[in-house]
């Protein structure tokens, strides 16, 4: 290893380990620059990672127990946004005064959730594109399904960001206006994630006539909703979206999808959840939204009640 390598590579953890972890794991050690941990709760050796027509067994340096973390250059977020705060032993131990934060979720609320577990830490945002799904407990699978696979505000972080990730697959985009990439995400995630967890089937089911309309007379709520805080929508916004989607896979599933069919709780306050509290506080109306919210806040908490009983059996 040449001294110039020596000097860039840098001690990276990822804490959770799902389809978005795995996908960052899987393209960190393929491109093999960086000492990486994992900080997870079911620890693994070893992971086959599938990325397009290419597969892989990789070795994992995988951490169950924050005791026994130390502080890092970059910690990447990868859990559910519900799950953030669980982190916080592990952000106590992989933070220093020179720590950077990437936040790989879903949702517009990600310095927020984050910054209070590490208030001296620089946290870069990330909107992640990609389609990442753990097929088995060992075994990952990384789709592209757009343009890039990561977008992230422009700035200095942006640039430490991407040289961080040179090497791998990743392609991301640094925005000027990183607000309005957040909520057109959101869009999406308002309908391929409930109807997809409700209806339980993949992302096919968007390609049904009557639920095109739906889709569309939920995110006319949504779009209505952006706007109101500040996103810079285009004019026929909620067909633009719905028409995104409907060039996703078929057969690919999204995460709230995966967590309904294994019985967990959804991520539905940072998605859904968002649309109707930022509606009362613009005092735009979303019924339909807020009905979905109840349907999906019945399935989670059931989810919930069985995990806990789980737990104290
Ligand atoms: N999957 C996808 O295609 C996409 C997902 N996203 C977003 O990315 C984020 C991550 O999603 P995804 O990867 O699908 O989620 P997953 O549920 O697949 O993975 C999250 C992982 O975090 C782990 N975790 C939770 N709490 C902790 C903790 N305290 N310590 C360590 N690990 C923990 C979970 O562990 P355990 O298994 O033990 O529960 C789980 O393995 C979400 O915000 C999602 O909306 C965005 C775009 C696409
Ligand atoms: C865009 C989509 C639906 C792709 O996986 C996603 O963000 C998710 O699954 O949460």
């Amino acid at each position: 290893m040449t001294q110039a390598q020596l000097l860039s590579r840098q001690k990276v953890a990822v804490i959770g380990l799902g389809g978005i972890g795995g996908g960052m794991a899987g393209q960190l050690m393929l491109a093999g620059k960086h000492d990486v941990t994992i900080c997870t709760r079911n620890p693994l050796d070893v992971m086959t990672f599938e990325s397009g027509e290419r597969a892989a067994r990789l070795p994992l340096n995988t951490l169950a127990d924050p005791a026994g973390a130390s502080p890092v250059d970059w910690v990447i977020l990868s859990t559910k946004a519900h799950d953030t705060g669980a982190t916080a032993p592990w952000f106590a131990r992989l933070c220093n005064s020179r720590t950077r934060v990437a936040v790989l979720q879903n949702g517009v609320e990600h310095e927020a959730r984050v910054q209070p577990m590490c208030p001296t830490a620089e946290i870069l945002p990330a909107i992640v594109y990609y389609n990442g799904e753990r097929i088995r407990p060992d075994h990952f699978r990384m789709r592209r399904v757009t343009d890039y696979e990561l977008a992230v505000p422009a700035g200095d972080l942006a640039d430490a960001f991407s040289a961080l990730l040179d090497g791998t697959e990743f392609r991301i985009f640094k925005s000027d206006d990183f607000k309005t990439m957040q909520w057109r995400k959101l869009l999406v995630n308002v309908v391929a994630n409930p109807v997809t967890a409700l209806t339980r089937q993949r992302l096919g089911v968007l390609h049904r006539d009557s639920i095109k309309e739906l889709c569309l007379a939920v995110l006319d709520e949504a779009v209505e909703v952006g706007r109101a805080a500040g996103a810079r929508f285009d004019e026929n916004e909620a067909q633009r979206t719905l028409d995104t989607v409907l060039t996703y896979p078929g057969d690919a599933g999204t995460s709230m999808y995966f967590d309904c069919l294994a019985s967990k709780p959804l991520e539905i306050e940072a998605l859904t959840g968002a649309i109707v509290a930022a509606g009362k506080r613009f005092q735009v109306l979303t019924p339909l939204n807020s009905a979905l919210l109840a349907l999906l806040k019945a399935i989670s908490d059931a989810n919930e009640n069985t995990v806990s009983s789980n737990v104290s059996v």
